[in-house]
């Protein structure tokens, strides 16, 4: 329906007469985005919410990409980060800005009229009486929820410096690798930290979108003997590195590594415990690596510095780059590997670009592909059709699952050594399960269980690991916490779920983990493959538990046992000689006799031979001795050594040392002579 006119001949206004016309409101302009922008726009989505929270990102984008680099070339890692605050004046001497002070308090978001200062300090007063009286009636005190805090929007800045020992950059890429959205060496098929070519990039567009400062970057590959420096900022419309200084420098100590440095705004109050969270779980998990962590504050007696030293040189052996599976490709990735591959023909196409596809293999299902389809047919010369073909039968047709060989887990025995060490618990069981598959990409599960330690709440405290990277945010949606809070029946291995302290640990490595999001912070429990492989992990680890925690139980009746025992002996010891002198008593004035054997111990008690004393100390060794055998008996049912035997073996002896070595799994002894 037209209002006001047909469409053709749209009545005249003022305003229509104008030379360019306007558009109308609802008029949509047709735009492009570029990926920078739009992760700017978005940068939500990538964990940088707030500023709180893109500080502790940033930090593990930086120690993630460190990580990388190193066990990349088989370097034990060594990282140092540092947190320096920077206070406003010195943020805008840095940038040039003159420092203003207020001049017009009212226009300020804290203003507080002198009224409304005395209320608030009033209702502040009242709340603290209130909970006072509570205290002291041992009531439970509760959040002040309706005091208004007075919070201030200023802003806190923090420059960021990461440094490796790891790989380094060549020169030429550095530019690319910091300034365009979407550019990384993790593409591959590899189980790496790093993934989406993302994460150094967002820390860059939050500090120009925070700060307007450049970032920084040092770095040399091994053998080089230049350093390569670079400072650039990233021109957000484009996508491209907007270079500022991007020279070679002297490396006379030949050093190999890198050093990101960056300013941003932060929270560093509301995110510290979590960035030291996620640095000790990191330490858990990597218990190879030293990681020194600083926090530099204005005020030094607010100085944070952690070191995390390292507690084995046992690295996990690098992750290997390995080929699609047929299961786990699409068209679009199939029309990608026939660009890039160097094979010609389709039979050694399918034979060289995907695992588990062997030379007749690869015959029998060109065969099925139909006529059309030979072993000798160019790769490149495929139709769209025809790739659509073998799309189809990728999907229909049975394959063997890939191996897990690529996968680099972080291993049980640094599991146990990173429980061990960061929750001293009583008790702990680890388990690794043989690598699986989902979508075509192999995955491995490990646990771990504790039970006890120092710092661990009652009821279930969840660590997850994903790629050997902690995740500490969306706890309650992630398939290792639903697995254990809902499928585990933890009475059934004499656990208690709400009273114990319970510590799980589940790390997951695969060469594609399905995160939710580009945020790397949970895994969603809608995979049954994985939730079934961590139920089984988990359980695997309870029933370690189990039968430790039954034998310290039946340890402890025995004591009970023991103890009870001994609590009666005075009372059954008085109750028996009183029969028994009562007994002698009779015995003598011969109103009852009796024979042999009791006639002499009756005459005993009459000489006062045997005594209450002499009872209750035979007693006494009775109970003992029962003991003693029972535990004998417990012990050959169910062996000594509990735990299982490491093997120590001895290298030999060579000129140059002085000392032997015995290494176990678990230690070194170095036998100096
Ligand atoms: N400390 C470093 N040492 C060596 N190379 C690095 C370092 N930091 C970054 N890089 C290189 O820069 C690339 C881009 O890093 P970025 O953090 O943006 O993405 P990513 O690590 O590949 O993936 P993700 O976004 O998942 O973290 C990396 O792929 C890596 O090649």
């Amino acid at each position: 329906m037209e209002i006001g006119g047909s469409s053709e001949s749209p009545p005249e206004t003022k305003k229509s007469k104008s030379k360019t016309p306007r558009k109308s409101k609802d008029a949509q302009l047709l735009k492009q985005k570029s990926p920078a922008e739009f992760f700017a726009d978005n940068k939500n989505i990538a964990g940088f919410d707030n500023p709180g929270k893109c500080l502790y990102t940033t930090v593990r984008e930086l120690v993630e990409n460190a990580l990388d680099s190193a066990e990349s070339i088989s370097e034990l890692p060594v990282i140092e980060i540092t947190i320096e605050e920077i206070g406003r004046s010195k943020f805008n001497s840095m940038i040039g800005l003159a420092d203003y002070e207020r001049v017009d308090a009212e226009l300020y978001d804290d203003f507080e009229t002198a009224k409304a200062r005395e209320k608030r300090l009033a209702k502040e007063a009242r709340l603290q009486e209130i909970q006072a009286k509570n205290a002291a009636l041992g009531k439970k005190a509760k959040a002040p929820t309706s005091m208004k805090s007075i919070k201030s929007r200023e802003a806190s800045y923090y420059r960021v410096t990461c440094k490796d020992n790891g790989r380094g950059m060549p020169h030429d890429d550095i530019p690319n690798m910091f300034g365009r959205v979407l550019s990384g060496t993790k593409y591959g098929l590899k189980q790496t930290r790093g993934k989406f070519g993302l994460g150094a990039k967002m820390a860059l567009i939050w500090s120009k979108m925070s700060t307007g400062l450049p970032i920084e970057i040092l770095s040399s590959m091994k053998g080089q003997n230049y350093s390569s420096f670079c400072r650039l900022d990233i021109d957000i419309n484009k996508n491209i590195p907007h270079i500022h200084v991007h020279e070679k420098r002297e490396n006379e100590e030949r050093w190999h590594g890198a050093e990101i440095q960056i300013v941003i705004e932060g929270n560093w109050t509301t995110y510290r415990s979590k960035i030291l969270h996620y640095m000790r779980q990191m330490a858990v998990i990597t218990p190879y690596a030293q990681f020194l962590f600083k926090f530099l504050s204005e005020s030094p007696d607010k100085n944070v510095t952690v070191r995390f030293a390292r507690r084995t040189d046992v690295m996990p052996p690098a992750p290997l780059e390995t080929k699609y599976h047929p299961s786990a490709v699409d068209l679009l990735l199939i029309k990608r590997l026939i660009a890039e591959t160097s094979k010609q023909n389709l039979l050694q196409f399918l034979q060289h670009e995907f695992v588990n596809v062997g030379k007749s293999h690869a015959e029998r299902l060109i065969g099925e592909m139909g006529p059309d389809f030979g072993p000798k047919m160019p790769v490149k010369s495929l139709t769209s059709q025809q790739i659509v073909r073998i799309h189809q039968l990728f999907r229909q047709a049975k394959f063997d699952d890939p191996s897990g060989d690529c996968l680099s887990p972080a291993g049980e025995y640094n599991l146990r050594l990173g429980i061990i060490k960061e929750l001293h618990p009583d008790m702990v069981a680890t388990h690794s399960g043989s690598a699986q598959v989902f979508e075509g990409h192999p995955f491995i599960v490990e646990a771990g269980l504790s039970l006890g330690g120092k710092d661990v709440k009652q009821g279930l405290n969840i660590f997850r690991f994903a790629n050997r990277i902690p995740l500490l945010f969306e706890q309650g949606a992630d398939v290792v916490t639903r697995t254990a809070v809902k499928r585990i029946n933890w009475n059934s291995y004499k656990i208690n779920q709400t009273q114990d302290k319970i510590g799980v640990f589940v790390s997951i490595v695969s060469t594609k983990i399905p995160f939710k999001g580009t945020g790397k912070e949970y895994i969603g429990d809608d995979i049954s493959e994985i939730s079934s492989a961590v139920k089984t992990a988990i359980q695997q680890c309870c029933v370690q538990l189990k039968s430790k925690i039954v034998k310290r139980i039946q340890a402890r009746e025995q004591q009970e046992r023991k103890r009870s025992l001994n609590k009666y002996i005075p009372n059954a010891t008085g109750a028996i000689y009183e029969i028994l002198k009562e007994m002698s008593r009779s015995h003598a004035s011969k109103k009852r006799r009796s024979e042999d054997k009791d006639a002499e111990l009756l005459k005993q008690v009459s000489d006062k031979i045997v005594t209450e004393e002499t009872l209750r100390e035979k007693l006494a060794q009775h109970v003992e001795q029962v003991d003693y055998e029972m535990a004998l008996e417990y012990a050959t049912q169910t062996g000594v050594n509990e735990e299982p035997r490491e093997d120590i073996y001895i290298p030999p002896l060579v000129a140059e040392y002085n000392f032997t070595e015995f290494h176990s799994p678990v230690f070194v002894f170095r036998l100096v002579h």
